[in-house]
């Protein structure tokens, strides 16, 4: 799915207005009826409704979601926050639609701003893709009114405050809702780490804008959610064999770090990979034949660490990096492998660790090597960043300098191609932030790539299975509790 910038979503809404036809007065009421929908699902008719609108669309929709919920019986109060003379011609016919039916009462100075029980619902549709520079006075206060208090905020498309595709000051006054419910598509915002607080749950409800449209415009961002990634997903073909689903090698684990070594051969051989060989030191010899039956095992001459490579020519990919050590014969390894490696691979943990270390190999990674830093890793590797946004666009240069495909973890882990196009994934949480989680991914990546998915397709797609199999883990065993082991136990889609 494309994630478009502010300018493009007005041409979408313009273009949609135009060639459907539909005035945009009926479109902002499609809008609102399916923000209705969404919270008539979750919230039944017992708490009280508090709506802030401004005076753009975005309040013309808080408007109108105030007038449909009222017939349908929820309890609701309407303030429009008088902070200009202007307002949009839709938001003017919404008002006069509600005051047929309801009082609104007007904010037009902080000491109008009413007193919140905290039993409310807060609906916040004061500024939404119209923010074109920091909410301040009255809108400030009112968007502080509505922080401070416990009660639930759910924002109208975007967290008002918040821009859609640019980094805010740190001080700026922004809404931080429970909950928003953006219309079409998702927000460059909802992507961007430090942006966590001012997104809260979001989810995207479908108002009919036009989908040839959407696809058509260019971006280099892009959402892996369900559909799109079901597009890459191959369908295991009847007459196959385990010679079809080729054979990975990974190079993982040494003394006091083996687990990071099961992990990572666990999730390979449950990512459809045909056959697994791992390359451990001595001393994990036992472990892994007892942990994996199903892997075969090949020992290094050293007890702890590893310091030289298997034959290479029998496997089709390699994944190395979990629970590697950074020890100065296992970095000789690392450029032995760079030398001899003739198949794709993917790069984690220690061994970005010593390319951070020795930028010389660095340079000499093949090309389309997936690479998967946590943003210490990455920052270890290409230097800091001022923001999550500047660290995005690091990232993006960097992917094309070194001409590599960079996988930066966290919540909507972004998965960079050397082009410079971003491909956020949907799915994981929070439970996955524990040890070990990041190996499972480099199990999953490098079987995908032992089956011969494209690096593009296999980093998009092992993201996003590694991100449902935690969600299923949570779903079992809490976010709390789960493990990086549950995670790999609840694999498969
Ligand atoms: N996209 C879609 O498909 C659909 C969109 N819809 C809805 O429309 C919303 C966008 O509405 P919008 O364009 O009227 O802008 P909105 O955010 O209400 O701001 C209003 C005006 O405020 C101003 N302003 C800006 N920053 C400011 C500030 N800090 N402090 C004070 N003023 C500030 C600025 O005007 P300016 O003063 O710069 O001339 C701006 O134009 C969108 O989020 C969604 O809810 C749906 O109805 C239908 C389908
Ligand atoms: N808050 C979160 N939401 C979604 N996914 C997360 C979150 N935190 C971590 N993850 C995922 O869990 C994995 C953690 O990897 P990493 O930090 O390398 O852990 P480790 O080194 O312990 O294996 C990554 O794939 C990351 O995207
Ligand atoms: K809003």
């Amino acid at each position: 799915m494309n994630i478009l910038n502010a300018s493009q979503i007005r041409n979408l809404d313009a273009h949609t207005i135009q060639n459907e036809p539909i005035s945009s007065l009926d479109l902002m009421e499609r809008a609102s009826r399916a923000f209705v929908r969404w919270l008539c699902a979750r919230f039944d008719n017992r708490r009280p409704l508090v709506f802030f609108c401004g005076k753009g669309n975005n309040g013309g929709d808080g408007l109108a979601i105030a007038r449909i919920l009222s017939a349908k019986g929820y309890g609701v109060t309407v303030y429009v926050v008088d902070y200009t003379e202007k307002s949009s011609d839709d938001f003017s016919k919404n008002l006069q639609r509600l005051q047929e039916h309801l009082t609104v009462h007007y904010i037009k100075e902080e000491k109008d701003l009413p007193k919140l029980t905290g039993e409310e619902i807060l609906i916040d549709a004061l500024l939404g893709s119209g923010l074109t520079r920091p909410a301040e006075g009255l809108l400030a206060a009112t968007i502080e009114t509505m922080n401070e208090s416990p009660a639930r905020v759910i924002s109208v498309d975007i967290a008002s405050g918040l821009y859609m595709d640019k980094v805010n000051g740190d001080d700026d006054a922004i809404v931080r809702p429970d909950y928003t419910v953006s219309f079409q598509l998702p927000k460059l915002a909802f992507m961007i780490p430090q942006n966590g607080p001012f997104a809260g749950d979001w989810l995207v409800v479908d108002i009919g804008l036009n989908e040839t449209y959407i696809e058509k415009t260019k971006t280099p961002y892009f959402f892996t959610d369900k559909r799109s990634a079901r597009k890459l997903i191959r369908d295991r073909e009847k007459f196959s064999h385990k010679g079809t689903f080729g054979h990975a090698l990974l190079l993982a684990g040494s003394f006091g770090k083996m687990g990071a070594a099961q992990l990572c051969g666990g999730a390979c051989l449950r990512s459809g990979v045909g056959l697994l060989t791992l390359h451990v030191a001595g001393c994990g010899y036992e472990i892994i034949q007892i942990a994996l039956p199903e892997a075969m095992c090949s020992v290094d001459i050293h007890e702890k660490m590893l310091t030289t490579l298997p034959d290479l020519n029998a496997y089709s990919a390699i994944g190395v990096g979990p629970g590697l050590g950074k020890e100065p014969q296992t970095l000789q390894m690392l450029e032995n492998l760079i030398g001899e490696a003739k198949v794709p691979m993917v790069w984690d943990a220690d061994a970005l660790n010593l390319l951070s270390e020795n930028p010389d190999l660095l340079k000499k990674l093949p090309e389309h090597t997936i690479i998967t830093p946590h943003p210490k890793e990455f920052e270890r590797l290409a230097g800091k960043s001022k923001d999550d946004y500047a660290r995005l666009e690091l990232a993006r240069s960097f992917a094309g300098e070194h001409k590599l495909i960079v996988v930066l973890k966290g919540a909507h882990t972004s998965v960079i191609f050397p082009d410079g196009t971003v491909h956020f994934n949907a799915t994981g949480n929070a439970g996955m932030a524990t040890g070990g989680a990041g190996d499972v991914l480099t199990g999953i990546l490098t079987s995908l790539l032992a089956q011969k998915y494209s690096p593009q397709d296999a980093a998009r797609l092992g993201v996003y299975q590694h991100g449902i199999a935690g969600d299923r883990a949570a779903k079992a065993r809490t976010k709390t509790a789960m493990i990086a082991s549950d995670i790999v136990e609840n694999m498969g889609w």
